[in-house]
């Protein structure tokens, strides 16, 4: 019997990955960020002078891309960059060779790799319509530009970053248009997921929401 897996895609800033951590402890799970791993890549790209837009040295690097997952720690070639690839240049450069499929390609079976007993909680784009399309609950978490502005705006300014609401609200929209036309695995709900809109509800509201959807299914055993 393959380990049970709950789908969380939406736009950037929507709460996932704050939303994916929490349920993954909860239920004692597995948790996959997915967009990390495109942003490691774009952060390799850099390290080693690759272009973003050369897709056939960005899927070599991405299938040999060497990096480990330690409790909450990112090492990449040896380096800790846990820090280092959270900020919205790296995110927009994970935009970027996200949209080139064979980097998608060179990437599955290292995110399929994280289905494990007892479950796994999956965060990213196409989390529910590719790489895990047989999951038993899929969440589609989503909130306006505005509102996923302000959070990163909040949450860039508790670390001391030096930030511009305009702007992060121009670079949000920016990755969702990059995010939702691409030809590839563009980010958009499965067909069968639950939609949240996140807008009006604090973080532990759709969590409880979440946690009703997972005792509805008998996920959690
Ligand atoms: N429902 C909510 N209400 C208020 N703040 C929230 C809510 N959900 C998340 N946040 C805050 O918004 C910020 C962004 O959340 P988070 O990083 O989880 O988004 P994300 O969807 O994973 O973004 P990305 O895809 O870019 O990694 C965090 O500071 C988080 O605490
Ligand atoms: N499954 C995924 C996860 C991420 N991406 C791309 C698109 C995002 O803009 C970028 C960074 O993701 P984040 O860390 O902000 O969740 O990576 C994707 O295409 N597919």
């Amino acid at each position: 019997m393959s380990a049970p897996v709950i789908t969380v895609d939406g736009p950037s800033g929507s709460g996932k990955g704050t939303l994916c951590a929490l349920l993954a402890k909860q239920l004692g799970w597995n948790l996959l960020d997915s967009g990390a791993l495109y942003r490691l890549l774009a952060f390799a790209a850099g390290n080693h002078g690759i272009d973003l837009t050369n897709e056939e040295s960005l899927k070599q690097l991405a299938a040999h891309l060497d990096v480990q997952f330690i409790d909450k720690r990112i090492i990449l070639e040896g380096e800790e960059v846990t820090d280092a690839i959270r900020n919205e240049q790296v995110g927009a450069g994970a935009s970027m060779v996200a949209s080139l499929p064979a980097v998608r390609e060179a990437l599955l079976q290292r995110q399929r790799a994280f289905q494990e007993m007892p479950g796994l909680v999956a965060d990213g784009r196409d989390m529910g319509t590719v790489v895990f399309a047989d999951a038993p609950l899929k969440i589609f978490l989503t909130a306006s530009a505005e509102e996923r502005a302000r959070r990163r705006y909040l949450q860039l300014k508790a670390k001391g970053d030096d930030v511009n609401l305009a702007s992060l609200l121009d670079e949000i929209r920016a990755r969702d248009e990059r995010d939702t036309q691409r030809v590839v695995a563009p980010l958009k709900p499965a067909a069968d997921a639950i939609v949240l809109d996140s807008t009006e509800l604090s973080i532990e509201q759709v969590l409880e929401r979440i946690l009703s959807e997972v005792a509805d299914r008998d996920l959690a055993g």
